[in-house]
């Protein structure tokens, strides 16, 4: 079992990198099965196990997958399968998201159902409905979905019900190889869907309006491999804005997107903290108290689900109360329990935190409920009295890489530990841990830590 641990009382100073990000890279990867031509070429691939479970899935399928230095190629030429196993969707949602790409393509897939996960039920009924619409037969059976369709899908109007971000992406892909013309209404607008889009056009595709609320696909007859880069991952930059601010710290996070990050920034200059933009990054400036603040969790450009709970943590180093509303995902307050055994005294009112700020947080042995309450909770570890230990890092897995090496590139007391029993105060063996950990900090993003993907 591994844990992080947290010495609390750093503040954070310097630089840190944001690595690729993994909601782009997920769909781009599944989105590679519809290259009948050609190897696809993926830079700024972060390695995290989301990705290998995505390069296994893609693997079963026939799919001959490299991964070496952040660089990922796909060759889909000859798929011998089309098949997603329960052994992989059940370790990731995003797994589902080679449905699309499979049906267009092979004119059938099975799929295992994705099931729900901590932080909600998760349907997926708006897909499921876009490929109907397309011309698909759909039959559920044995805790698998069968689809498939008589010659090419078709082209069609689709309303989503709700602007889902991988409904949106699986039609969208679905799309690029139907018969005639795609519109997406009430599409979801997030820039990981431009950067499928920009993908997606670049083996040959013709997407028009990613970004905006209806997106058109009209439909060619075959795809092939392309090279792109991966955005810069928007959440694990504003994991870091947050992680500075806490500290009181100022620190430099380099290849944030400011626009794509419009509604963290807001709320962080409303809580007093200043954010300057430029064209490789931003650098975060927390030098005075800071404000309570209310935050509404919504698709984008709204407050993103996915840094809520960071934020709660923020809010527990600001004065005054702050309420956050969770429109999104209806059971992501987690993380809430977890917080107040470090004596933050949060409450839950439905689907509504009240988080009152100023408390005097005290390490403690937490559990990392997903991956966003396990960044959210080494943020608050970082201004704790004592040591917090978070296990779980499973999750934490799946999204960052790296992440104790890159905050303690910062400056903070901060490790992972690989034994079975640790202890609160560092014996030899941890002391050794950490001594290690400096000297690879100085190499981010290239040293082997136990957390790299090994993809076969
Ligand atoms: C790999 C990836 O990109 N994951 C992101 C993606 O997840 P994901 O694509 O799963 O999230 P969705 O945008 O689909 O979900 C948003 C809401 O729509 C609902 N819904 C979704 C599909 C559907 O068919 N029916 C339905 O009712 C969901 O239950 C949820 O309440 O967007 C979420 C919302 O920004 C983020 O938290 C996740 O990090
Ligand atoms: C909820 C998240 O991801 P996923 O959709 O992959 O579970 C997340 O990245 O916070």
């Amino acid at each position: 079992m591994s844990k992080f641990i947290v010495r609390g009382g750093k503040r954070l100073t310097g630089s840190v990198k944001v690595s690729g990000a993994k909601n782009s890279v997920l769909p781009i990867i599944a989105a590679s099965l519809l290259g009948e031509n050609g190897v696809s070429t993926i830079h700024d691939a972060p390695s995290l196990d989301d990705v290998m479970t995505i390069s296994k899935v893609l693997e079963s399928l026939g799919a001959v997958v490299t991964y070496q230095d952040e660089t990922i190629q796909v060759n889909a030429e000859e798929l011998t399968s089309c098949e997603a196993p329960y052994e992989w969707v059940s370790k990731m949602r995003a797994s589902f998201l080679v449905m699309g790409p499979l049906l267009t393509r092979l004119g059938k897939t099975r799929i295992s159902l994705p099931g729900g996960c901590a932080i909600g039920t998760r349907p997926i009924d708006q897909h499921l409905k876009g490929f109907e619409a397309m011309g698909a037969e759909i039959n559920l059976g044995q805790g698998y979905i069968e689809a498939k369709c008589d010659g090419r899908l078709r082209g069609a109007k689709i309303y989503l019900d709700v602007a889902s971000v991988g409904a949106t992406e699986n039609i969208m892909m679905a799309a690029t190889l139907a018969e005639g013309t795609t519109t997406i209404e009430n599409a979801a607008k997030e820039p990981e869907i431009v950067d499928l889009a920009n993908y997606l056009n670049s083996m040959g595709a013709k997407v028009r309006g990613a970004g905006t609320g209806v997106i058109r696909i009209e439909g060619v007859e075959s795809l092939n491999g392309t090279v792109h880069t991966v955005i810069p991952d928007r959440i694990e930059a504003g994991t870091y804005m947050v992680a500075a601010a806490i500290t009181g710290g100022n620190v430099y996070v380099e290849g944030a997107i400011a626009d794509h990050l419009g509604p963290v920034i807001s709320k962080m200059e409303e809580m007093g903290i200043t954010i300057i933009p430029d064209e490789n990054g931003v650098q975060v400036i927390a030098d005075k108290p800071l404000r309570a603040v209310d935050l509404k969790t919504l698709p984008y450009p709204g407050f993103p689900t996915d840094m809520q709970a960071q934020m709660m943590a923020l809010m527990l180093a600001s004065e005054g109360t702050s309420i956050i509303s969770e429109t999104v995902f209806e059971n992501r307050f987690m993380h809430v329990d977890e917080f107040n055994l470090m004596n933050a005294g949060i409450r839950i009112e439905g689907r509504t935190s009240i988080v009152t700020g100023g408390a005097s947080l005290v390490g403690a042995k937490v559990c990392s409920t997903d991956l966003r309450a396990g960044a959210a909770l080494i943020c608050a570890g970082l201004i704790s009295e004592g040591t917090t230990e978070v296990s779980g890092t499973h999750h934490i897995d799946r999204g960052y890489v790296h992440l104790a090496e890159k905050l303690s590139g910062l400056g903070a007391d901060i490790w992972r530990l690989e034994e079975a029993e640790p202890s609160q105060e560092p014996t030899p063996a941890v002391e050794e841990q950490m001594a290690a950990f400096s000297d690879k900090t100085e190499k981010v993003n290239t040293a082997a830590l136990n957390v790299q993907p090994t993809l076969a």
